[in-house]
């Protein structure tokens, strides 16, 4: 049975609904980043771009760096376009677009976050790179999928007692990043733990400008929360879903951020644009 036409929706030119991409447009292992502009800061490294489009946030270029063949992706900001940007994917590489059929051989991609974060931890200073083995997602994103099985029962529960989670919340859900793709990416330079994703910069990840927050003392207790050496290390508002989500569709993702905050210290980085510049060339070089 083909998918529904209001299910899988294209564009008239055959590209997929939001990305504005047709299958070729991309290859299998793809840079995501939230900020539009910090595409070309990524491939002004590569030594050919072979294509480009933008839609609304989601800019895409596809080239070619050290002879491997790259797509960066900008997500823009949260969970919601996350789970645009991860079925349209999918949907590229695994479902037949002129059928609507989903293909008989699963295509995996390669999924590599570079972003921004703020730690809770004061051990983590500003502008260190950061690579997440966990992510807690808050926003409630992996209710609408069936997805107990990608979850890790005994952390959320021990992190819901710990931080006496408010039952109006959404319940938080850990999932994983890929074992392979951390063995790639990590280093001597890289600290490690979970990110907290947050559905919010400010009320979410405990800023307090004018508006009360409902437990101002939530940063404290998820940065002393810890399971079997597990800590919660750093907030951001995307990668809970892009693990989950590529678990879920049968993906490999990992995340990094260059750390621009530090909220139990309240410093923030003299130069977020250098420590961004040098966590690109650390992944690249690690590609
Ligand atoms: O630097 P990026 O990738 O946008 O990531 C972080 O910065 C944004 C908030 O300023 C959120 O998207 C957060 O996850
Ligand atoms: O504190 C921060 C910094 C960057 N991105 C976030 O989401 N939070």
């Amino acid at each position: 049975m083909p998918i529904k036409d209001s299910e899988l929706i294209l564009n008239p030119d055959g590209s997929i609904y939001h990305l504005n991409l047709k299958p070729d447009h991309i290859a299998h292992t793809i840079i995501f980043v939230g900020d539009p502009d910090r595409v070309p800061l990524i491939t002004k490294h590569f030594d050919v771009i072979e294509f480009e489009t933008q839609k609304r946030e989601f800019k895409t270029q596809t080239g070619r760096y050290k002879g491997k063949r790259l797509s960066v992706i900008s997500t823009g900001i949260g969970c919601d376009n996350i789970d645009i940007v991860l079925n349209e994917l999918d949907a590229l590489v695994n479902i037949d677009l002129k059928t609507k059929t989903i293909k008989q051989d699963h295509t995996a991609l390669n999924i590599i976050r570079i972003g921004t974060s703020g730690t809770l931890q004061k051990k983590i200073p500003v502008d260190a790179f950061l690579l997440n083995t966990h992510a807690i997602e808050f926003s409630g994103l992996f209710h609408s999928y069936i997805s107990n099985k990608i979850s890790n029962l005994d952390i959320e529960k021990a992190f819901v007692a710990h931080t006496k989670w408010h039952s109006e919340k959404a319940n938080p859900v850990v999932v994983n990043s890929s074992k392979r793709l951390e063995k790639q990416f990590e280093s001597d330079r890289t600290f490690k733990g979970m990110t907290g994703t947050a559905n919010g910069f400010y009320g979410p990840q405990g800023r307090f400008l004018r508006l009360q927050l409902q437990d101002d003392g939530l940063n404290d207790k998820m940065a002393s929360f810890e399971y079997e050496g597990l800590q919660v290390t750093n907030l951001e508002m995307e990668t809970a879903a892009i693990y989950g989500l590529s678990k879920l569709l049968g993906h490999h993702a990992i995340s990094l951020s260059a750390i621009i905050a530090n909220r139990a210290l309240a410093t923030f980085s003299k130069d977020p644009e250098a420590a961004m510049e040098k966590l690109i060339c650390y992944t690249l070089e690690k590609l």
